[in-house]
């Protein structure tokens, strides 16, 4: 069975929180926007999708409490709490769009006048509920055209190997996982022979979380450090590259976790394709290309401390960006739900 990262019913959310992991199994009680606010911005909560599904049910729950009979307050409400979940972390992009489709939903429920304040809450929370079901729907598809993908630009049938970077499984996601998802289903076509996965510095998701599910699922793998990435590519043959993504804009330049730029540049030295594992919700077709993606800087003390203790000489000045962006002319193809695109591609999704 996999890793449970958010567990919901209606009006209850409490999420794994993933500070404490590998060693301490802790879930964490969310009791409204306030506290769906602070998990996701300490990163209790971490990932992509994950953020934007926390987030939203945060605000399911805040709602089942509330006793408003005023739509108008309602929607208005709504809009602002909304907006707040979204200030949580700035990169990934599916929270706001997320935001978006549930504010302009408020925004049709409030002004039809058919609709009672009671309707309006419960369509509203079932969109929100809705939402995790199709994040794991959406990630079983990414997997299955990423295993289909791989297997078919290899020659022959000899074992596939991969390397993936920061953590992208159960843990960040409703469930499967998006790249970890593409490495799931290339374990079930029985093709998959290793998985290599680095420490992903400084917050170690590589390490701490994607290492645990690699074990978890008994799936054969390898921790390497971050810098081995190039000597790994020179001294055993990887069959390909699959991470995930925060934000991918229109002309598939892709914001991820600090560290995949440099792999994909050493991936193309190496001859191997590099591919984005995301869902839609992580594309921004809003944004031109990679430069307008803001990107996160995160607190000095994840690079200076390990847990509790200082490793870092003090007085030294830290700069500590939590994404980069890997430009698109790096990257082999972008798995999504609906099929595998070029990154040039991507403005055919909406035809598919
Ligand atoms: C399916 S998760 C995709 C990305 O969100 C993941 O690769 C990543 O960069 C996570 O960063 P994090 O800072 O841990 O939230």
């Amino acid at each position: 069975m996999s890793l449970e990262s958010i567990k919901y019913t209606r009006g209850s959310l409490e999420i794994l929180d993933q500070l404490l992991l590998p060693l301490q199994t802790r879930y964490v009680k969310v009791q409204g926007v306030e506290d769906g606010w602070k998990v996701i911005n300490k990163m209790q909560v971490r990932g992509a999708p994950a953020i934007a599904i926390v987030g939203c049910l945060s605000l399911a729950v805040e709602l089942e409490k509330d006793n408003n009979a005023d739509k108008k307050i309602m929607r208005q409400e709504i809009e602002g709490k909304l907006n707040y979940l979204v200030s949580a972390r700035p990169t990934a992009v599916n929270i706001k769009l997320a935001a978006d489709e549930l504010i302009n939903l408020a925004n049709s429920l409030s002004a039809d006048e058919t609709v009672t304040p009671e309707e309006f809450k419960e369509r509203f929370v079932s969109r929100i509920e809705g939402m995790l079901i199709k994040d794991i729907e959406d990630n079983k598809a990414i997997g299955r055209y990423g295993c289909e993908a791989i297997l078919k630009s290899l020659e022959g049938d000899g074992p596939v190997r991969i390397l993936t970077h920061c953590n992208t499984g159960s843990l960040a996601t409703a469930g499967y996982g998006t790249a970890l998802g593409v490495i799931r289903s290339l374990r079930e076509s029985k093709r998959l022979d290793h998985v290599y996965c680095t420490e992903t510095r400084p917050y170690n998701q590589g390490a701490r979380l994607t290492a645990y599910e690699l074990v978890h699922e008994k799936i054969p793998s390898t921790l390497i450090v971050d810098s081995v990435v190039s000597a790994l590519m020179n001294s055993r043959r990887i069959s390909a590259v699959v991470v995930g993504a925060d934000r991918v804009a229109a002309n598939g330049d892709t914001a991820n976790k600090i560290g995949t730029y440099q792999i994909a540049i050493a991936a193309k030295h190496h001859g191997v394709p590099f591919y984005i594992a995301a869902p839609l919700t992580s594309i921004d077709m809003a944004l031109r290309s990679g430069d307008r993606i803001k990107i996160e800087e995160r607190p000095e003390r994840e690079m200076t401390h390990v847990g509790e203790h200082r490793i870092a000489a003090p007085g030294i000045s830290c700069w500590n960006p939590s994404f980069d962006v890997t430009p698109a002319a790096l990257i082999a193809g972008i798995i999504t739900e609906k099929g595998v695109f070029a990154p040039d591609k991507l403005s055919e999704i909406n035809s598919k």
